[in-house]
C-alpha cells in the first residue's frame, strides 16, 4: 500500500490524549500501587469475633487471637482492634503474624517503617518487650527490633520502628510479626492492637505513598491523565457503601475504609489527596468522578433526595480546586499540606450510568445544573450511552467504554470518524480487547476470554488507537482498562499490568500504550486512509520541537505488510528509528514468560519516498526528521 502524507496538520494532538484509568480492582490499590504491605491492617469493615475478621493474620506460638469491637476504640473511624491473649504457662515468643497481600517482599538494604497502636487490657506490673520482625514463613528471622513496654500502658500507645534487613528473602513467603517475650510474667497478659502498618520505601518517598516498582512502570508510560477513583469501585453496592471522598483524606486513624465493589475491603489508605499527589508527581491531570446517585445493587436515589449527595460532590470538587479562604473542604486541603488548588479540568458524573439511564436523566440534570455555575471551568463528562438518552443540559463530553475482540478494534478504528463535529468531545475512558469470542465477550478463558493481553489483542488495540489519533480533534483522552491486577487475587482479565508481591509484569498492551504515549507528537498529519475493514492501520503525527515525523503502524494479521510512504517535504532524513513490538498472535507476557514480547529498536532507511515492511502481528513506530 502507498501512503501519501500531508505536510499540513489537520488538528493538534490534545496533551491529555493518553493516560490511565484507575480503580481498586484486583488489588490495584490495596495490595498493589498503594505501598502498605499488611493486609487487613486495621480490621476495618469486618465483623468482630469471626475468623474472617482475622483475614491475613495468624497466631504465633499459641497466642489466642480475636478481633473485638473495642470498648476503648483507638479512634471512632476504627472501632475494631485485635485482642491477643498470652496463654498461661506459655514459653518463647508469643504473638501475631501477618502474611501481607499474598506475600511480602523483603529486600536487603531497604528501610521498612513499621507501626502499630497497643494497650494492655488491664494494668499490671508486667515489664517486657515487643519483638517486631520480618521473617520467612518458615520462621527464619530476616530482621527484628525490640521495643520495651510495661503493663502500665492501658491507654492507646503508638509504636513506630524501622527495620533494615541485611539479607533479602529468597521468596515473598514472609510474615510481619509482633511477639512478646513470654517469660512467666507475660503469661495471661491481654494486649489490644490497632492500626498496624508496614511500608517499604515509596515512590518519591511520599509518606503513605506508592510501591516503587509499580509506580515506576506506570510513570514510564508518560501518562497525561489519571481517572479516579473508579469505575465500578466508585459506586458501592448500596448507597451507604459508595466511595465518599471525605472518608479517604486525613490521618489513617480517621479513615473507616469501605466494602469495595470488587469483593474485598478497601482501606482507603489510598485516598483522594494521595491520588492528587500521585497526579502531581507524574505531571498528570486528574479526571475525577463524583458519585451520581446510583449504587450497583440497583438503587437510584430519588430526585427529591439528591441534595446531600450534590452537596458532597460540591465539597469533593472544592477540596480539589476550592479557595482555602472561602471553602471548608479547601481549608481542609490546606491544613493537610496543599494550600494551592490541584489542577482539575474534568469531572465525570458517575460511571457507566447506562445501567440506570432512566434515572440518569434527572441525576445528570440536577448534579450538573447545581455544580456547573459553581465551577464554570470544569467540563462535566456524561457516562450513559452517547446521546441516548438525550440529557439536559446537553453534555459537552461523554465517556465511551469498549470491551470487545481484537478484530472488533481493528474493524472499528473509524469509530469516531463519523461523529458530528459540534463541540462535543469524547473520552474513550475504558477500552481493551478481552476475548476472541465475539458472541461471549465477557466470558471465561474456556470461551475465549483472555487471561493476559496477547500480541493479537495489542495489535487490535493499536489499530483502534490510530483512529483515536485521527479523531483527536474530538477525542481528548483514552485509557486501557483495567490498569493493574494482582495475579494471585484478581477479579478481571486481561489487564494492562499484572503484578504479585515481588514483581511487575508489563503486557503486550502495556507496550502499545507506552509506544503511543511516548510518541504522541503535537499535531496530526492526514494521510491516505487505511481500508476501514482492512487489517493494516497507521497514523502520522509531527513532533514540532524536534521536527520529527512519527508514523505508527499496526499489522493485525499474520502476513507481513509492505508499505510505501510518500513525504512531500523539502527534506527528509535518510535514516530513522523503528520501535517494533511483534510476536506470535497468542504470545503474552506472563509471570512465567515476563519478557516474551518487548519493543525492539532498529534503524531504518527513510527519505521522501521509502518502504517499510510491517511484520505479521506487529506494532511499529517509525520516527525521523523531515521539514
Ligand atoms: N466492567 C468494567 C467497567 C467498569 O467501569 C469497570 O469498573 C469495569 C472494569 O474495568
Amino acid at each position: 500500500v502507498t501512503v501519501t502524507v500531508s505536510p499540513t496538520a489537520s488538528h493538534p494532538v490534545p496533551t491529555t490524549l493518553w493516560g490511565q484509568m484507575f480503580e481498586d480492582i484486583s488489588h490495584s490499590g490495596d495490595g498493589g500501587l498503594y505501598a502498605e504491605l499488611l493486609q487487613n491492617r486495621a480490621f476495618q469493615q469486618v465483623t468482630p469475633n469471626t475468623t474472617a475478621a482475622l483475614n491475613a493474620w495468624h497466631s504465633i506460638n499459641g497466642a489466642a487471637l480475636s478481633v473485638v469491637a473495642d470498648i476503648l476504640p483507638v479512634s471512632s473511624a476504627l472501632p475494631n482492634s485485635l485482642q491477643v491473649t498470652i496463654p498461661a504457662g506459655s514459653t518463647g515468643l508469643v504473638g501475631v503474624g501477618n502474611e501481607g497481600y499474598f506475600g511480602i517482599k523483603v529486600t536487603a538494604g531497604s528501610t521498612y517503617t513499621a507501626s502499630f497502636h497497643y494497650r494492655f487490657a488491664k494494668a499490671s506490673s508486667f515489664k517486657g518487650s515487643f519483638k517486631v520482625a520480618l521473617q520467612t514463613a518458615a520462621g527464619r528471622s530476616l530482621v527484628s527490633t525490640s521495643v520495651s513496654i510495661t503493663g502500665e500502658t492501658t491507654k492507646w500507645q503508638e509504636v513506630k520502628v524501622t527495620l533494615r534487613p541485611t539479607i533479602s528473602a529468597s521468596s515473598t513467603a514472609n510474615n510481619f510479626t509482633v511477639t512478646l517475650d513470654s517469660g512467666s510474667a507475660a503469661s495471661g497478659q491481654i494486649v489490644h492492637f490497632a492500626l498496624f502498618s508496614l511500608f517499604p520505601p515509596t515512590f518519591k518517598n511520599r509518606p503513605n505513598g506508592m510501591r516503587v516498582d509499580i509506580a515506576t512502570t506506570l510513570a514510564e508510560m508518560g501518562p497525561s491523565f489519571f481517572r479516579l477513583p473508579g469505575g465500578n469501585n466508585l459506586e458501592g453496592q448500596t448507597v451507604d457503601q459508595r466511595w465518599q471522598w471525605n472518608a479517604t483524606v486525613g490521618p489513617l486513624l480517621n479513615r473507616p475504609g469501605r466494602i469495595g465493589d470488587w469483593g474485598y475491603i478497601n482501606t482507603d489508605g489510598l485516598g483522594l489527596m494521595d491520588y492528587l499527589n500521585w497526579c502531581e508527581d507524574l505531571g498528570m491531570q486528574a479526571i475525577m468522578a463524583i458519585w451520581s446517585g446510583f449504587a450497583l445493587g440497583g438503587t437510584s436515589v430519588a430526585e427529591a433526595d439528591l441534595g446531600p449527595y450534590i452537596q458532597q460532590a460540591m465539597d469533593q470538587i472544592n477540596f480539589v480546586i476550592g479557595d482555602s479562604k472561602k471553602s471548608a473542604p479547601a481549608a481542609l486541603r490546606a491544613s493537610l499540606g496543599h494550600p494551592d488548588p490541584y489542577p482539575l479540568a474534568y469531572v465525570e458524573v458517575g460511571n457507566e450510568d447506562f445501567f440506570a439511564a432512566s434515572t440518569y436523566t434527572y441525576r445528570w440534570h440536577d448534579f450538573v445544573t447545581a455544580l456547573q455555575p459553581k465551577f464554570p471551568n470544569i467540563r462535566f463528562i456524561a457516562t450513559s450511552d452517547t446521546f441516548n438518552p438525550i440529557l439536559s443540559p446537553n453534555p459537552q463530553s461523554w465517556d465511551q467504554h469498549n470491551y470487545n475482540t481484537p478484530s472488533w478494534f481493528a474493524e472499528n478504528s473509524f469509530f469516531y470518524d463519523g461523529f458530528e463535529r459540534n463541540g462535543t468531545t469524547y473520552f474513550e475512558g475504558e477500552y481493551a480487547a478481552i476475548s476472541t469470542n465475539s458472541s461471549d465477550i465477557f466470558g471465561t478463558p474456556a470461551t475465549g476470554r483472555l487471561t493476559f493481553p496477547t500480541m493479537q489483542s495489542a495489535s487490535g488495540e493499536a489499530a483502534y488507537m490510530t483512529g483515536l489519533e485521527r479523531n483527536a480533534d474530538i477525542v481528548f483522552s483514552a485509557s486501557y482498562a483495567p490498569l493493574l491486577n494482582h495475579v494471585t487475587n484478581s477479579q478481571w482479565t486481561p489487564n494492562l499490568i499484572s503484578f504479585d508481591a515481588g514483581n511487575v509484569y508489563p503486557s503486550t498492551s502495556y507496550y502499545v500504550q507506552k509506544l503511543f504515549s511516548l510518541n504522541r507528537g503535537d499535531e496530526y498529519l492526514p494521510s491516505t486512509l487505511p481500508v476501514q475493514n482492512g487489517t493494516l492501520f497507521w497514523s502520522v503525527v509531527r513532533k514540532i520541537s524536534t521536527q520529527q515525523i512519527i508514523i505508527k503502524i499496526s499489522n493485525t494479521v499474520e502476513t507481513a505488510a509492505d508499505l510505501t510512504f510518500e513525504l512531500p517535504f523539502r527534506s527528509v532524513a535518510k535514516t530513522g528509528t523503528a520501535q517494533i513490538l511483534t510476536g506470535a498472535a497468542n504470545a503474552s507476557n506472563t509471570p512465567t514468560t515476563p519478557n516474551l514480547v518487548v519493543p525492539r529498536n532498529s534503524t531504518i532507511a527513510t527519505g521522501k519516498r521509502f518502504s517499510y515492511i510491517a511484520p505479521g502481528f506487529s506494532v511499529s513506530v517509525l520516527s525521523f526528521i523531515a521539514h
